[in-house]
């Protein structure tokens, strides 16, 4: 179906069946661990936004949604700066902070999200993500709380992820596998 927009030679990593039951095992066990707690649900944009729409569909919590946005790769695959681009304004005071993103990476972009909420002054602050990409170039010892999945180090799209800013609508998680 999406032949004419992928690139030639994307293959998918992840699809949807295996995309749907990680997220409802996420979603039953954060449904335990904050039974009970007031909770603010931000969603780290661009690339949280389809991730985060899942996974708050299966909460059955007392909880606002928000988000922020922070971006440090724009239309390249390796990061750059960390830019700040929306903050919001909800009372971080009375909330259980649930930060939501795509994918940890390097770290960088989780580890300055969950110091603010701290900063901001949060009840308590901790982070899912859909995946972590496994290799040694992590630059925090920040690490999310709740992953979904574990990949090999692969650029991937798809599933809110960016190919330079495009095909994040993708239901499935592709990858370019490298030329041999
Ligand atoms: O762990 P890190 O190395 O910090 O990388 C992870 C972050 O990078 C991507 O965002 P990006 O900066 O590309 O902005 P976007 O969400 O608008 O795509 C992704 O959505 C994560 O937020
Ligand atoms: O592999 C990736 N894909 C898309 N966006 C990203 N941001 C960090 N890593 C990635």
């Amino acid at each position: 179906m999406y032949s004419k927009i992928l690139p030639t030679n994307s293959q998918v990593l992840i699809n949807q069946k295996e995309i749907n039951s990680s997220i409802d095992k996420l979603a039953m066990q954060i449904n335990q661990d904050f039974a009970g707690k007031e909770v603010a649900f931000l969603t780290i944009m661009n690339g949280g936004m389809i991730f985060a729409s899942s996974l708050a569909t299966r909460l059955n919590l007392d909880m606002e949604m928000d988000y922020l946005q922070l971006s440090r790769y724009g239309k390249s695959q390796t990061g750059g700066q960390l830019v700040w681009k929306y903050q919001p304004e909800i009372n971080m005071e009375n909330h259980h902070v649930i930060l939501c993103d795509d994918i940890y990476d390097e770290g960088h972009t989780l580890a300055a999200a969950h110091a603010w909420c701290l900063k901001k002054g949060a009840k308590s602050a901790s982070s899912v993500v859909l995946i972590h990409k496994e290799h040694d170039r992590t630059y925090a010892d920040y690490k999310p709380d709740y992953v979904a999945m574990n990949i090999p180090d692969h650029y991937i799209f798809g599933y809110g992820m960016d190919l330079e800013e495009k095909l994040r609508q993708l239901p499935e998680i592709y990858y370019l596998p490298k030329a041999k």
